[in-house]
């Protein structure tokens, strides 16, 4: 995995309605380069959302994102999506394509690489994750564990400064959701820049450097994860955790 020496995020004062659900209500995120934030926090508080607004996948209404400390409002959005990873619940492959094609695709349309150098790239982005041995394979013959795995290497072939991964285990069988964990902790800690949607209170617990609760389209309580899940300090926040842990 390349890392880069870029990818620090911040969303300053977010906010997003959807007709008259006012969803996000002026949320700030930073996320220092290398570093993993984790969010977490009950259905519908608008965790998705916020990982759709920090890609500019929807534009905010309000507040502003940068990377590196510059505003990206102003570029093509492209530009941004270009620059930060993303891995769905539903792995999103294409089915009728293989594993290797799913994987080399955007470096050739969107790279520009030659079909040989877009293999090679993606012979090895596969091999990081385990799935070099499936390349051939189409994804309806893997399992979710699997294919969640080669979504991964999909978004990492782009060179990504940032990787986002929204609920990335929720679709999974029980015993497959830890081989996707692990991997995704291998990528945190060999240095990746990560903003992690998770119900897996685990994973926020010990792979993420802060973890920010939100609830109703605010951020209620951030900050290190002993101190989130040891010494909340707010009654939403306690009672979240009484339900989850
Ligand atoms: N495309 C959309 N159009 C209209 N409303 C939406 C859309 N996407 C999300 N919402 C609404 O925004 C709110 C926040 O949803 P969001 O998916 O961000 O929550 P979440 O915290 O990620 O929940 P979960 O943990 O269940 O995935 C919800 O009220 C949802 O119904």
């Amino acid at each position: 995995m390349k890392i880069q020496e870029s990818g620090t995020l911040t969303g300053q004062n977010l906010h997003l309605s959807f007709g008259s659900n006012h969803v996000l209500r002026g949320i700030d995120l930073h996320v220092d380069q290398g570093t993993t934030a984790s969010v977490i926090g009950p259905s519908g508080s608008g965790k998705s959302t916020l990982l759709r607004v920090l890609n500019r996948l929807i534009e905010p209404d309000q507040g502003d994102i940068l990377l590196d400390g510059r505003s990206v409002l102003k570029d093509n959005p492209d530009e941004l999506r270009r620059r930060i990873g993303m891995v769905f619940q539903q792995f999103n492959l294409f089915p009728h394509k293989t594993v290797l094609d799913n994987v080399s695709l955007a470096l050739r349309k969107l790279r520009r690489m030659s079909a040989d150098e877009a293999r090679e790239k993606a012979l090895a982005q596969l091999d990081l994750v385990g799935l070099k041995h499936k390349a051939d394979a189409r994804p309806g013959n893997l399992s979710g564990g699997q294919q969640q795995r080669v979504a991964i290497a999909r978004a990492l072939a782009m060179d990504p400064e940032v990787m986002f991964f929204d609920e990335a285990t929720s679709a999974l069988d029980p015993e497959l959701v830890k081989g996707v964990l692990a991997l995704m902790a291998d990528l945190a800690a060999g240095g990746m820049t990560m903003v992690v949607v998770t119900h897996e209170m685990g994973f926020s617990r010990n792979v993420s450097d802060t973890v920010t609760f939100m609830d109703g389209g605010v951020v209620v309580e951030t900050g290190p994860p002993a101190a989130v899940f040891d010494d909340p300090q707010t009654p939403r926040l306690k009672s979240f955790l009484s339900d989850v842990l």
